[in-house]
């Protein structure tokens, strides 16, 4: 590993020869690879997006010049490349570095991703913010071909084109994939700008070879010819200089044609064609086992997983078959996360009735909120992360309309190693408040499966949540059976406290309850709140305490302030949740246990907020006097 190791910075690498850029690039793949198999992670996009990162750091002075990369899962060579070599061992764990680009990180990354389809926008607000500043840089978005599918993506490239003297370079990384394979009209239009590969890979080598004021009027007149002999480019009718598409694995073909699109003014585009998993052909041969694996044996690839625990992800793809083959106006709907959200089954048993829409949060719901004006009734999977996306569109599309849409929010609260950008800590707060919604919190597998039904038979919108990974270990019934709206459950009969528990903090709470004595009730609603159980609990004990993985601010504690207020009930309450600040990634059992919310951190901050310790809790009356109805 001796030129690899020799670079420290970008600078380090544009002291070598061109020569040694091609070695350099078989170390880089390697490096990634042993890494990413010691620690897990995105690996397929980042072994194809070597030689990308090698040549853009090359050509461009970094970090003057700004990279900024589409949802960052691919940035791994560049992280390396930047001085983080020696910090890839810790890459999303506690306090090592993150698996995205972060600007407190590196002064590399130079605009925090990890939501796709951003980098235009934020390259372009660079480009723009360097031309008012009088500052010559460049401002480059590498965006990938299922990153390109979102309407965000075409709002900036709609606002970049009409902008001729900005220093923009867009790349698009085609490497004809999303996690799962790619969807839609663009995939199409992009393939066929692939077959008509010979003309432009033609157009390249003479705009590679030119100085850039012959450039100019090769370009004049490649566009005359164009006009009679093929049309332009969508990208070249949105305002783009286009160039491609080339093969983003040749470093003699990358690094020249970057070097003369940095020589040109206004709004450039290159399309570069790379290989999802280039150079491992395990991953190559499959990418989308290879896009987000767990530590593995490069040697052996990834073993087929023996008796794994269910997941959540699995309880909702299990059931969502189930509940189509009972009813036929079932339809479901991803953006894009067909295995991430358990719909591979679904899509292979009802494909009539599955809908990939691309990475179009927004567009998934009023899409969902179309079919239901027809009275299909459509299932959105999506990640709590993600819905934040497509907030209007379920207020203003479903809500507003009380229309019957059920939304499947997988990776509810800390999700881990992909850190504060993905954590589903905010869907309570923000759904709420919104007139009409349901929203329930599952406690275990089987409730989620049972909560499902429930809100797929509500007439309206309803919403499940569950986190990522295993539950409790709870049986799975088969039957489609419902709960009752609203209803919440005592699960543990205490005394003094009283604790309301929401989804995932119910089993921590029984353990908090075991110590203190206390009551536990899961209270499985958010909206509509059991009004009925919180009265009885609140006349029945003295201190109440709520429990939620989301944010505290606006959510499920909040709802039971908020309740208590309204029915004038004074009651000393603690509301535990996630505290006002992101937390980024690690081990999700090891975060909960950071901010208090395993069973210990519950019963620790009862004690301490209520002065448990020093009154004893055999002896209730002792600390009563601190509210009463
Ligand atoms: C808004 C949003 N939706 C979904 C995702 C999940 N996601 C991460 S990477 C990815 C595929 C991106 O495809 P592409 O941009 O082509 O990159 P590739 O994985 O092919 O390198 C998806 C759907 C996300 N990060 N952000
Ligand atoms: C980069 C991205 O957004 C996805 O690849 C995400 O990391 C998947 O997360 P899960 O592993 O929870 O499906
Ligand atoms: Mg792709």
């Amino acid at each position: 590993m001796t030129l690899l190791n020799s670079i420290n910075s970008p600078a380090d690498l544009r002291d070598l020869s061109k020569a040694q850029l091609k070695p350099l690039a078989d170390e880089l793949r390697a490096f990634v690879l042993d890494s990413v198999s010691k620690t897990g992670g995105h690996l397929s996009s980042n072994l194809g997006t070597v030689e990308l990162t090698i040549a853009l750091h090359y050509v461009f002075n970094t970090p003057e010049d700004r990279i900024v990369w589409d949802v960052g899962h691919q940035t791994y060579p560049h992280k390396i490349l930047t001085g983080r070599r020696d910090q890839m061992h810790s890459l999303r764990q506690l306090n090592g570095i993150s698996g995205f680009p972060k600007r407190d990180e590196s002064e590399f990354d130079t605009f925090g991703t990890a939501h796709s389809s951003t980098s235009i926008s934020a390259a372009l607000g660079m480009a723009v913010g360097a031309k008012l500043k009088g500052e010559s840089r460049h401002s480059v978005a590498v965006i990938g071909d299922g990153s390109m599918t979102a309407g965000m993506a075409f709002e900036a490239l709609n606002n970049a084109g009409v902008m001729e003297d900005v220093n923009l370079l867009v790349i698009l990384n085609d490497n004809d994939m999303s996690i799962s394979p790619p969807v839609g009209a663009l995939n199409r239009y992009l393939a066929r700008l692939m077959s008509g590969k010979f003309y432009a890979a033609a157009r390249n080598v003479g705009k590679s070879v030119l100085p850039p004021p012959m450039l100019e009027i090769a370009k004049k007149l490649e566009e005359h010819a164009k006009g009679m002999i093929m049309p332009a480019t969508m990208f070249e009718e949105f305002g783009f200089n286009y160039i491609g598409p080339i093969d983003g694995h040749d470093l003699d073909a990358l690094i020249p044609t970057l070097q003369n699109l940095k020589a040109l003014k206004g709004p450039q585009f290159l399309h570069v064609v790379t290989k999802k998993g280039q150079g491992y052909k395990l991953a190559e041969a499959d990418p989308v086992l290879y896009h987000g694996p767990g530590k593995f044996n490069p040697a052996e690839g990834i073993k087929p997983a023996t008796a794994t625990k269910l997941t959540y992800t699995k309880v909702f793809g299990d059931w969502l078959c189930d509940m189509a083959a009972h009813d036929a106006q079932l339809v479901g709907i991803t953006p894009a996360m067909r295995e991430g959200s358990g719909m591979v089954e679904f899509h292979q048993n009802y494909p009539d009735r599955y809908f990939d829409v691309g990475i179009a949060e927004q567009h998934s719901v009023t899409f969902a909120a179309g079919l239901a004006c027809e009275g299909l009734k459509p299932v959105v999977a999506i990640y709590s992360t993600f819905l934040q996306r497509a907030y209007d569109q379920l207020i203003h599309d479903v809500a507003l309309q009380n229309l019957d849409v059920t939304f499947a929010l997988d990776r509810a609260g800390l999700v881990g190693a992909d850190g504060a950008t993905h954590a589903g800590n905010y869907d309570l707060a923000y759904l709420r408040c919104i007139p009409n919604m349901v929203i329930m919190a599952a406690s275990d597998e089987n409730e989620c499966r049972q909560m499902l039904s429930t809100g797929y038979y509500y007439k309206g919108p309803a919403a499940i949540r569950y986190p990522r990974g295993a539950g409790i270990g709870a049986t799975v019934q088969k039957e489609l059976s419902t709960i009752p709206l609203g209803k919440g459950e005592i699960k543990r009969q205490g005394q003094q406290v009283a604790i309301l528990a929401f989804g995932s903090m119910v089993a921590p709470a029984l353990q908090a309850g075991e110590k203190l004595n206390a009551t536990v009730a899961n209270m499985r609603f958010v909206k509509p709140l059991d009004i009925d159980l919180l009265k009885q609990l609140a006349q029945t004990h003295d201190y109440l305490v709520s429990v939620e993985e989301g944010a505290k601010m606006g959510g499920a504690g909040s709802a039971i302030a908020e309740a208590l207020a309204e029915l004038n009930i004074t009651k000393p309450l603690l509301i535990l949740g996630l505290p006002d600040e992101f937390i980024d990634h690690g081990d999700a059992t090891q975060l909960l246990a950071l901010v208090g919310l395993d069973g210990a951190g519950i019963s620790k901050s009862i004690e301490q907020h209520f002065s448990l310790a020093q009154a004893s809790i055999a002896e209730p009356r002792l600390v009563a006097s601190l509210g009463k109805i």
